[in-house]
């Protein structure tokens, strides 16, 4: 099990925003994590790296704790946020640095790994610029590719589709099917419910902040089919009572 969410109890403060949350996701699985605006999605992602402390409960990545094994349990971990988060001051070249410092990497393979992401994304003319001279496409694609420079155990995408183009996108997911293959977890949150049924191994589905439902598809639409065939009807169905 790469990462073990169990009976998460959490939030920004007393109030708890997750209630006793527990989802699984093995190595070689990519699970979609769904909900609609405010169900808690990116709260669980915070906690998961570590940027939240639960109230109650444990997650454990790659079998580690946060609080046993902080370097550890940091390592194992590959973010890509919704929203681009890059240092104004540090061009892309220093950002690529950045990376191959913090986690450790060997420099000649990690610039290898770049340098085919880099073209990939169509961004090896651009190692010199900064990120104000980015568009949010291109922010997001500095994002994947520090990202999937690393070998992690665990990668956290979240919201993915919005913001890159189609090429991209499908560039993006043929990089999270090679991870996959390679062995990685994978916990993609994302609102493109299309995609998700194409793409995702499992699907973990939280509203207002609990588990509604989880399972592969074909479980989903079994244990739901009153509700419908596709993964929206099936969602919408369990949060509102279709
Ligand atoms: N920094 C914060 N401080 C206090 N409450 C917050 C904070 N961020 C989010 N919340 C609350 O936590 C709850 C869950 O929000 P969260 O951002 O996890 O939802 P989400 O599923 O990611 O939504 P979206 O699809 O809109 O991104 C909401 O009620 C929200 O108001």
């Amino acid at each position: 099990m790469v990462l073990n969410v169990s009976h998460l109890t959490g939030g920004y403060s007393l109030i708890p925003v997750l209630k006793d949350l527990s989802f699984e996701v093995q190595a070689g699985e990519l699970v979609g994590l769904i909900g609609l605006n405010g169900a808690g999605k990116s709260t669980t992602i915070n906690h998961i790296i570590g940027l939240l402390t639960p109230q109650a409960g444990e997650i454990k990545v790659d079998n580690l704790l946060l609080a046993e094994n902080m370097q550890g349990y940091r390592k194992a971990i590959a973010y890509i946020p919704e929203t681009p988060v890059l240092y104004p001051e540090l061009t892309l070249k220093e950002h690529i640095e950045m990376t191959i410092l913090a986690y450790e990497l060997d420099e000649k393979t990690a610039w290898e790994k770049a340098h085919e992401l880099l073209q990939l994304f169509r961004l090896e003319e651009r190692l010199d610029w900064f990120p104000a001279n980015f568009s949010k496409g291109m922010k997001q694609k500095v994002m994947i590719v520090c990202a999937f420079m690393l070998d992690a155990k665990l990668y956290i995408i979240d919201e993915p589709f919005v913001g890159l183009d189609p090429l991209a996108i499908r560039d993006l997911l043929q990089l999270i099917e090679q991870k996959k293959t390679q062995g990685a977890a994978i916990l993609m949150s994302t609102h493109v419910l299309s995609t998700a049924e194409q793409t995702c191994d499992r699907f973990v589905m939280i509203d207002q902040g609990q588990l509604k439902a989880s399972g592969t598809l074909a479980e989903l639409q079994n244990e739901y089919q009153t509700y419908g065939d596709n993964l929206a009807d099936i969602y919408l169905g369990l949060t509102q009572g279709a």
